[in-house]
């Protein structure tokens, strides 16, 4: 049986900023994710590239409708749900999903941000938004895992501005965080799923390994904190048919390219 979101990662979250379910997808669903994702001919042509401060560029696809697809059925999980639920103290929406594709030997970095310092400026007033990371290849040190700053959650909003192609954390705050907390490599194996708040600062170094570092990433917003900009539908509206069942390969619908709202 696969592992469910339990009180131990709520207090976590609450503390820490984030928590992590291992094994919450048993390996045969991830190899239907993966396969999927792997050969998915819509991804592809959406995906597209953002270059680090050195101009290495790493590669990702990014929508914001929900459907029926693998990658859908996983962000209206109800494993994913039950714990978003709780950490967002209401009722979900679903902002975006992105397929992060971090590529052996040339996938760049991400630097030092908090997902709100560019949330903020898309209108949403309330930082009660949150990101569920799902591993689809191992991701350790050497190709450029996670990593965030424990507890940095509760510094509230830093602010942004450019490096490279990326929005990056005021790095004077940052220096300053970095002395007084905890530094965490997210490590995790297929099939982990990391929730972490918007306020979290977090990044990634370039991927210098042989392996490819692929994860899935999808955010939430509370349905009440309806953003006062444009935005799509979505991260204001509930998310209908929780997904109940295992996550397969054979049964799905493929992912639409006109309905996901994919971001070019
Ligand atoms: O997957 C990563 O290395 C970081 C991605 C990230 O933080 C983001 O897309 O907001
Ligand atoms: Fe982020």
């Amino acid at each position: 049986m696969e592992n469910r979101f339990n009180e131990k990662n709520e207090k976590e979250y609450m503390q820490d900023g984030y928590t992590i379910v291992k094994g919450m997808f048993d390996a045969g669903e991830m190899e239907a994710v993966l396969d999927t994702a792997l050969e998915d001919e819509v991804i592809r042509r959406h995906t597209y590239g953002r270059k680090d401060k050195e101009g290495h560029t790493t590669k990702l696809a990014l929508w914001y409708a929900l459907g029926r697809d693998v990658y859908s059925n996983i962000a209206r999980s109800e494993r994913y749900l039950e714990g978003v639920e709780k950490l967002l103290g209401g009722a979900p929406a679903h902002f975006h999903t992105k397929l992060m594709q971090k590529e052996p030997k040339v996938g760049g970095a991400w630097e030092w941000h908090q997902d709100y310092g560019y949330w903020y400026h898309d209108g949403f007033l309330y930082p009660q938004m949150l990101s569920v990371m799902l591993a689809l290849t191992q991701a350790d040190k050497k190709n450029g895992c996670l990593q965030v700053l424990r507890g940095s959650h509760l510094l509230g909003r830093i602010d942004h501005g450019m490096t490279g192609d990326q929005k990056g954390a005021d790095m004077e705050k940052v220096t300053e965080a970095l002395k007084r907390l905890e530094l965490v490599h997210v490590e995790l194996q297929p099939g982990d799923v990391l929730f972490f708040h918007c306020n979290l600062l977090h990044r990634s170094d370039k991927n210098n390994s042989e392996k490819a570092r692929w994860s899935l990433i999808s955010t939430y917003n509370l349905i009440s904190n309806k953003p006062y900009k444009q935005q799509d539908p979505s991260c204001y509206t509930p998310i209908e048919e929780r997904y109940q069942g295992r996550v397969r390969k054979d049964d799905t619908a493929r992912i639409s390219e006109k309905d996901a709202h994919f971001l070019h």
